[in-house]
């Protein structure tokens, strides 16, 4: 053969591998409302950068006739590329192909990509699409997917690791995604479930449907499996971009500063009229963070999910940061099991991979109750005080209002490690909210008094002035200062700068205990 004709054969290789199961299946997903897998690659990456590999690779197998389906590339496609100017690894369940499922071909094309993100210390993102374990080849899929959870596992804190489920996602296969560090759901289009609704009724008799069981949003609101719920796929390959540019290509090096477009100076005197005279009336701390970060920049994760809490990525003068904020407007901002859960998760994340994380903090204590507390709210909530205890990115707090008893101590107080703790002359920071303490410290005199009503207004006066304050705490050396809420961004913009360079080391250890 001549180069020329070996050139044009080559070339049939790749167009036959390009139209992965063919043109009706791929109608067929576009009908679905679903990009193939290669539509998304490209249009996740920056133009023209995707290097692909194993494109020609297939399934070994010989089981029910499979020779005789050999489909170039076996069903995902793999390779590396760029988002906004930075390496990352991706793989892309093709569901034209055996319907995504996963083979021991695939599952080595999964690892290999895993495997040279590992090695040059860059993201991976797996965009999901797939029946699961290719039932053709039996154990052997079984096996490709353990391959990939280890690999998962050794990859999580060293490299961001991002899922897109884009289509069914179930069984054991939900495993990989749900290590990784963010999981991005298409409403209406994408499932995650253990067992399908047919599986639950015949075992349980209960009827539920795909979406109500697994959806984008049932999982982005009541589980909390997802991080996001995206409205169409090119919203969540937009949205995975964005998060990344706030996180670093690894666990060595620091997240990208971008050029600054907001005022470090910039003071906010509505920050000022924000927090409400009275001290149960809420207020949106949502607000709040949007005036202290650099404009536009709050992105924030897992909104739906445990609203009590906010958290999620912005900057400050440039910099990434990391945010936790309890949410007055929400069940007053009280920690329970999700919040917990959810904070913590996202302290560790941010730990892991260098980001510094603000903490704002409104909250009248743990959530009372049966529920909470047979459900484990002891166990939960200790996952945040030792995420917190564990960090050693440079913390900075603020105060806005409420910082009562064993969840003063949890929000990144002084005593867990905070480097820079700061409130606002509206913060009441003391073992329990007026009311409670009043009960506790004068219950004999209430029960006697004539008018306990009136006592019991007086001595919660005199409580507030003298413990629901600010300068006890500042006193003690466990802040750092109270300030004027407007002088709250230039104060972290230095403060950022001046961390820039912490380095904390722990004792060594093969790994702490977090009560899972
Ligand atoms: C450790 C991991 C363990 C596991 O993964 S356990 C989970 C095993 N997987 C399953 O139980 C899912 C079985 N499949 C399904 O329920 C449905 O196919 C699914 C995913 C809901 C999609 O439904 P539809 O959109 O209607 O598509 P479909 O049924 O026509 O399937 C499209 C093509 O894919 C094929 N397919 C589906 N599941 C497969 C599998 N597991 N192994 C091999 N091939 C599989 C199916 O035969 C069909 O092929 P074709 O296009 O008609 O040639």
């Amino acid at each position: 053969m001549t180069m020329e004709e070996r050139i044009e054969e080559l070339r049939e290789r790749v167009e036959r591998a390009e139209l992965g199961g063919g043109e009706a299946r791929i109608e067929s997903q576009h009908d679905k409302g679903k990009m193939t897998a290669r539509e998304r690659v490209d249009y996740f990456l920056d133009d023209d950068t995707f290097n692909e590999f194993d494109k020609l690779r297939t399934h070994r197998s010989h089981n029910f006739g499979m020779e005789e389906e050999q489909i170039p590339g076996d069903g995902v496609v793999t390779g590396y590329g760029e988002v906004n100017g930075r390496t990352v690894f991706v793989f892309a369940h093709d569901f034209t192909v055996f319907g995504g499922s996963l083979g021991e071909v695939f599952a080595e094309k999964v690892c290999k990509v895993m495997d040279r993100a590992m090695e040059v210390g860059a993201p991976v993102v797996g965009l999901n699409d797939s029946a699961g374990a290719r039932i053709q080849e039996g154990v052997s899929s079984l096996a490709g997917y353990a391959d990939i959870f280890t690999r998962n596992e050794k990859a999580s804190g060293v490299i961001p690791q991002i899922s897109a489920i884009m289509g069914p996602c179930a069984g054991g296969a939900v495993y990989s995604p749900a290590i990784t560090d963010f999981i991005f759901m298409v409403k209406d289009t994408s499932h995650m479930f253990i067992t399908g609704p047919d599986v639950i009724e015949t075992v349980t008799g209960e009827q539920v449907g795909f979406e109500e069981l697994g959806g984008a949003t049932t999982h982005a609101s009541e589980s909390g499996v997802a991080h996001f719920a995206c409205e169409n796929e090119e919203a969540a390959l937009d949205q995975i971009r964005r998060l990344l540019s706030y996180l670093p290509q690894n666990n060595v090096e620091d997240p990208p500063r971008v050029e600054p477009w907001d005022d470090p100076e910039r003071r906010d005197e509505e920050l000022t009229s924000i927090v409400p005279d009275q001290p149960r009336k809420p207020y949106d701390m949502t607000s709040v963070i949007d005036s202290v970060v650099d404009e536009g920049s709050f992105f924030e994760v897992q909104e739906q999910y445990a609203p009590n809490i906010v958290v999620g990525f912005a900057r400050l003068d440039g910099r990434s940061v990391g945010i936790v904020a309890n949410q007055p407007r929400v069940n007053a901002g009280t920690l329970d099991i999700e919040a917990s859960e959810k904070a913590s998760r996202f302290v560790r994340h941010c730990d892991s991979f260098n980001v510094p994380i603000l903490t704002f903090v409104d909250v009248p204590g743990f959530m009372p109750g049966t529920d909470q507390e047979h459900g484990g709210i002891i166990r939960h909530g200790a996952k945040l005080l030792y995420a917190y205890s564990e960090a050693s990115v440079p913390l900075l707090t603020v105060i806005t209002r409420k910082a009562y008893g064993g969840a003063y101590d949890v929000m990144a107080s002084k005593h867990l490690g905070a480097d820079v703790n700061y409130a606002w002359p509206s913060a009441e920071i003391a073992v329990m909210g007026p009311k409670g303490a009043v009960n506790v410290l004068y219950r004999k005199e209430l029960a006697n008094a004539d008018d306990p009503d009136e006592l019991r207004e007086e001595l919660i006066d005199e409580y507030r002035e003298e413990f629901a304050n600010p300068y006890t705490a500042a006193d003690r050396g466990y802040l750092d200062a109270v300030i004027e809420p407007q002088d709250t961004r230039p104060r972290l913009v230095s403060d950022l700068e001046m961390l820039a360079s912490k380095r904390e080391e722990g004792p060594s250890k093969k790994h702490g205990n977090i009560p899972l």
